[in-house]
Parts: structure tokens; sequence; C-alpha cells
């Protein structure tokens, strides 16, 4: 099923819904293009809007009450960093390009539209302005056998793709009010539903629906955290930036009592309404948000999408930064439970998050010393890089064999077929529908409390400890923590829909509403396009949805009340919801389109990687006997600081092993580190 990886350049309307369902396709019959008498007048304006846009919006981050302070619960959830020169042209390029979309887009919609289609041959899709060419000229070396550190030159013919810094890419064209910026409204052309109210009558209604259950064989927390380990290798959010670095524009005021009277330019915050369960008695009406940043910086004319800061390859990114993180004997510097200190400038992070880190910066350094042990005279480089190579190697196994395998179950990941081969025309690129909405699936899996492992008892801690004071904890008990914890599926946590980021255990922020929110932001498409859209791909029956009791396929009848409630038709649901989806293909933990989605950006991610570590034609025997023994067990006995570990840690009451065996093992292979 899954073969078709590609995501568009230039997405387009997806039609195959209305045509379906008879649905009126807006703009339809009009030709029209935009009419412009000067371009280059146009651009120049829209250029000189967008500096001086710039100037004012940097402005603010010298407003310190413009600004989240440090004693606020949601200081660094929004922080923003500062602008190389060169970023800086690209955030301008960007804006320059927004703005004169958004200008066309005023008068009249259709035009504007046909034009990011395609179907305007006598405009140009580029902007003219000579600060939209500088886009460099790469000559890459085939020979050289290592990966570069911002995904340059892994694709030889085209050295952008992966780029760390790029733009995410879209399936089909998004569905803003005007096609560029404004968001999305509903069929009849009213604003969407409040988000947050939405999301708490999703959190009472999910409480009544008894089919969610625990059973025996469960995710572990383990693994939920090493997804999002993997998630921000992928990808990396980036608020809306300006010249300097912030921890966070302000929205709201300090107290969440509505919007603030100094809220800075880049933000959106959310409104809360007064009846709030939860917020309601506390006083907040407000939280605060911040957009994620555009890319366009070679300004072309075409739909918005936003920016990934992390290369899309599976490289461990996060963990070796710019290749600027290594001490003199090529080892990473490392921060808490010997993690790459890299990860010091992520601020919404917890321990357990860090102790999954850790295990990979350890091997990388442990690669370093058992090389350097042999004595044997090679360059700084070779030694880096060969053990680098080992330890993405190790890696990106883990992450299809071990835990994509246990997360799809073994039909799942048999039908979706990771066994492709390297495709030199595939661009590697995050999918803007997977990170704003199927990806973020795993968000409900959030419990209230993990545990710790303290003298062999298990002891639970509310999830936002974590969060503080990393000194406080020993890895070795977090990370026996994570075995035995379940993930939570029966109901939504607290901590997911109310106390987010809370420092206090009282006030924080609502992660559902934030998901939810930044798929409005990238104008997604309604629900059913999406669902429509990947059961063609994975040629299932398609339906049209035309009452909201015609969703009965996709969810239970408690979730189909609350969208009955408040969306106008089954058409205008949002996109995330599609992680509510009931259906849950046997021996899976994801429901069925999350699930597609999933299977295509993995496979994207893999096919799209020249050094990727199956193909990787530079690895020597030795790395790549190395990459097929050392398995997550292996990682956690060598470097969990734990004597027993579990069989299989990607599940709760796993059977354990001791780590002084596995040990044993690694020590008959250390020879291959010296034929490295
Ligand atoms: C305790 C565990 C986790 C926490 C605390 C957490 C927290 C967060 C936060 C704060 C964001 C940014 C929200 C925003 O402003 O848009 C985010 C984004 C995201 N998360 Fe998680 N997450 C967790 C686990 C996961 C897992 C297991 C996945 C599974 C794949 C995941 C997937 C994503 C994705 C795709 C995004 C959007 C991309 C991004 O912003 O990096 N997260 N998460
Ligand atoms: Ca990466």
């Amino acid at each position: 099923y899954f073969d078709d990886l590609h995501l568009p350049d230039n997405p387009k309307h997806y039609n195959e819904y209305s045509r379906q369902c008879h649905v009126p396709v807006k703009c339809a019959s009009d030709r029209r293009c935009p009419e412009v008498y000067d371009w280059k007048d146009l651009e120049r304006w829209a250029q000189q809007e967008a500096y001086s846009r710039f100037e004012w919006e940097s402005s603010f981050t010298d407003k310190p009450c413009s600004l989240i302070s440090h004693s606020e619960y949601d200081y660094n959830l929004f922080s923003t960093g500062a602008l190389s020169s060169d970023e800086e042209i690209g955030v301008k390029n960007t804006m320059t390009t927004d703005i004169l979309l958004e200008y066309l887009a005023s008068g009249a919609k259709c035009p504007v539209r046909n034009l990011l289609e395609g179907r305007c041959p006598n405009v140009s899709r580029a902007l003219s302005l000579e600060e939209c060419q500088h886009q460099r000229l790469y000559k890459c070396d085939p020979n050289y056998p290592y990966r570069s550190y911002n995904g340059i030159c892994n694709n030889l013919q085209h050295a952008t793709w992966g780029q760390a810094g790029n733009p995410m890419k879209l399936e089909i064209a998004p569905c803003f009010d005007d096609f560029v910026s404004k968001q999305r409204r509903s069929s009849t052309g009213r604003t969407l539903p409040n988000n947050r109210k939405v999301i708490s009558d999703i959190q009472r209604a999910l409480r009544n629906i008894t089919a969610r259950h625990v059973s025996d064989e469960m995710f572990s927390i383990f693994g939920l955290m090493f997804a999002e380990f993997a998630t921000s290798d992928m990808i990396g959010r980036v608020m809306k930036r300006a010249r300097n670095s912030t921890g966070g524009f302000r929205g709201c005021r300090a107290d969440g009592k509505g919007i603030s009277p100094y809220q800075a330019p880049l933000t959106a915050p959310l409104t809360v309404l007064p009846d709030d369960s939860n917020y309601g008695p506390k006083n907040v009406e407000c939280l605060n948000f911040s957009p994620i940043e555009n890319a366009n910086d070679q300004c072309d004319l075409r739909y918005p999408t936003k920016r990934n800061t992390a290369t899309s390859y599976l490289d461990l990114s996060a963990m070796y930064g710019n290749g600027d993180q290594y001490d003199e004997n090529g080892k990473l510097k490392t921060s808490y439970c010997g993690a790459s200190a890299t990860f010091d400038r992520n601020h919404v992070i917890s321990i357990q998050f860090m102790a999954i880190a850790g295990l990979f910066a350890q091997l990388h350094n442990y690669c370093i010393d058992r090389v350097r042990s042999c004595g044997q005279e090679s360059k700084e480089e070779d030694i880096i890089e060969k053990c680098r190579s080992l330890t993405i190697g190790v890696y990106q196994r883990i992450v299809y064999d071990e835990w994509l395998y246990s997360l799809f179950g073994d039909d799942l990941f048999q039908q979706c077929d990771f066994n492709c081969k390297y495709d030199e025309n595939l661009e590697s690129s995050v999918s803007s529908t997977y990170t704003n909405a199927p990806g973020r699936f795993q968000h409900i899996w959030i419990p209230d409390h993990f545990s710790l492992s303290e003298g062999g008892k298990q002891v639970l801690k509310p999830v936002f400890e974590f969060f503080h004071n990393f000194g406080s904890f020993d890895c070795k008990s977090v990370l026996e923590g994570m075995f035995n914890d379940s993930i939570r599926v029966d109901t939504l946590s607290e901590t997911l829909i109310n106390t987010f980021f809370t420092d206090d255990g009282v006030h924080g922020h609502c992660l559902l509403c934030l998901d939810l929110e930044r798929g409005r932001d990238a104008g997604l498409c309604p629900l059913v396009l999406y669902k429509h859209y990947f059961d063609r791909i994975s040629e299932n029956p398609t339906k049209c949805y035309e009452s909201f009791d015609d969703l009965n396929d996709i969810f239970y009848e408690e979730l189909i009340n609350v969208f009955k409630k408040h969306y106008e038709s089954p058409f205008d649901l949002d996109a995330l919801f599609l992680i509510f989806e009931k259906e849950i293909p046997n021996g899976a933990f994801m429901p069925r389109t999350v699930a597609a989605s999933t299977c295509l950006q993995f496979k994207n991610l893999k096919c799209s990687d020249r050094f990727f570590y199956s193909w990787n034609q530079f690895l020597t025997p030795a790395q790549k006997e190395l990459i097929n023994s050392i398995d997550m067990v292996t990682l956690l006995a060598m470097f969990g600081g734990i004597e027993q570990v579990p069989r299989n840690p990607w599940f709760i009451n796993s059977e354990a092993i001791y780590a002084n065996k596995i040990k044993q093992e690694m020590n008959s292979k250390h020879h291959l580190f010296c034929s490295l």
C-alpha cells in the first residue's frame, strides 16, 4: 500500500472528497489570476513592510512587560532563539512573501489560490528581489563517508534536502480561510469552536467511555519517552522569532486574567471561557500561545509552511548539534544522565527524556574510549565520525526494528512494509500534517504520575516535578521507573489538559489545546479530508459524512456528542481528533489513520536517507556487526547503571535479565572497536 512517499512541492487542494460527496469546492470555476499593475513595485512595498514589521517586533525583546517572566509557570514554554544574520534574512524574506500574499488575498481570494496552485503561468512563482536569491550552491563529494551535521549533501543531487531549517511539507493544500494565513472557518463561514471548550468537554466525555481499557500487554512509559526522543530528532519547533532570544513573548496577563495590555505582536493567546471547570475557579481566562515561524527563505510564491529546525533524518541531530559539542577527546560534552549538553537548550523536557538521551551519548563516548585504547593512529575526525556513524546506526535500528515494531504490532508492521530501498529522488521531509495532528497522538498517553524505583519500590511523583531540578534525581531510578510504568489509555490526564508545565501543581497549561491550536495555525484541513486521503492511500473504503451520526465509524458516541455540541457540521472537525479514532488495528497501539500517517512519515525518513545504516556503503563490517548486536537492552545494560534490565523495555511487566551477562557478551566484541 504505502509506497508513494513523496510530498509535493506545490500541494493542490484535495478534491476527491468533494467529488465523491458532492461538497461544493470553493473557487471551483474561478479562473482568474492576480492582476497587478507593477509587480516590482509591489514586491518592494512588501519588503519594506516586512522590514519595518520585523524591527517593530524585535523591539519587544527589550520590553520586560511584554515577555513572560521567570516567576511564571510558562516561562520558556514558548521560548524563542536569537537569529543569526543569515537566518534573519530568511525570516524577513518569508515575511515579505507572506505580506505580499496576504495583500493579494485581501482583494480576491480565488486568484491567489490559482496562483499558488500553478494556474497562472504569466506570474513568476518567486519574487525577484535580490535578497531572495541567496540560495547557496553546494558541491557535494559523493565519496565523503560521513553525514554532515545540518543534513546538507545527504542527497547528492539535491544538497539541501532534509536540511535543518527547511519548511515542512504538506500532502494537500492547506485550508486557511484566505488560502494564505487566516484561520480556517466552518463550512458556513463562522469561526471554529473555542479551542479550550472543545478539549475540556472531550476530557469529560472520555471519562464515560469504558471501551478504552488497560490490558496486561501495555506499552511502557519507556516506550513513550523514546518516542518523544525520536520526535525531537526529526522535528524542531520554532516559535516566530525576533532578532534576540526570549523566554517567550507575553500574550496573557501574568495572573491569566485576560489578554495583557502589553501583549507582544508575535503571540496569539487562547481564550478560556469563565465557566471552564478547571480554569474558571482560578480566574484564568487566557492561555499563552505563540505561532510557529513560516519558512520560505527564497521567497517562492507557494502555500506557506512551517519551519522545521531539525534535520528530518533520524541522525541524532538534537544530540550532536552543529558538530561543536565535542571535548578535546572527541567525546560529547554531557549534562544530566550523561545526555548531550545540547539538550540543555530545550526547556520543555523531563529527566526521563534525558535518561534515554543519555544512553546514546554514552554509547558515543564509550566508543571513543574503546577506539583510543586500541592505540592505532587515526585522524581525530575519523575517530569521532566512526563512533557517530555507529551510534546513529544503533539508534536507527532501534527505531525501526524495535520501537516501531512494538508500536505497530506485527500485522501493521508488515503491511506498512519498511523494506524499501534508498530512493535518491525522494526528498526527506517531515509532513506538517503529521507534525500537527496524528504525530501528536501519543500525548494522550501522558499520565499524571511517573514512577521512580527507589530501593526496589515504585514511588509515584507528579509528572511536573520531573521537568524541574534535574539534579535532584538519580537517573538509574528514573530509568527503572519507566519500565513498569504504563502509558495512560483510559482517560485524559490532568497533566495533559489542565496542569501542563506547571511548577506548583495548580496553575498550568493545556498541552492538548496547544496541539489543537498548532493544527489550526498550520492551516490543516478538516478531519474528514485527511481521513478520506489516508483511506484512499491504504485502499480502505471511503465514506461521506453528512450528519454527525455518520461519524460513528470513526468515533464513539460520547465523542460524537461533544462534536455535535460544538461544531456546525461533521465537515468542520479539526484534524487533531484523528487521535481519538476508535479503530485500533489488531496488535497495534495506534488508531488506523494515525498509523497510516506514521507509517508514511517513517518510511519517508528511512528511504530518503543515503546514510541509513542498512545500506550505508561506508560502514565497515565491524560497524555493521556492532550495530546489529547493540539493541536497546544492551544499551540499558551498558549505560543505564542498573543490575537487572527488562528483556522487552517497550512493554510493562517484562521478564528481567542480569545486566552483567549482557555486558560480558559485549566485552567479547571489544576487538571490533579496533577495526571500525
Ligand atoms: C512526556 C512526554 C511528552 C511531553 C511532555 C511532550 C511535550 C510536547 C510539547 C510541549 C510540545 C510542543 C507543543 C506545542 O507548542 O506545539 C510537543 C510537541 C510535539 N510532540 Fe510531544 N511530548 C511528549 C511526548 C511525545 C510523544 C511520545 C510523541 C510521539 C511521537 C510526541 C510528539 C510530538 C510532536 C509530533 C510534536 C510537534 C512537533 C514539535 O513541536 O516538536 N510527543 N510535545
Ligand atoms: Ca534529525
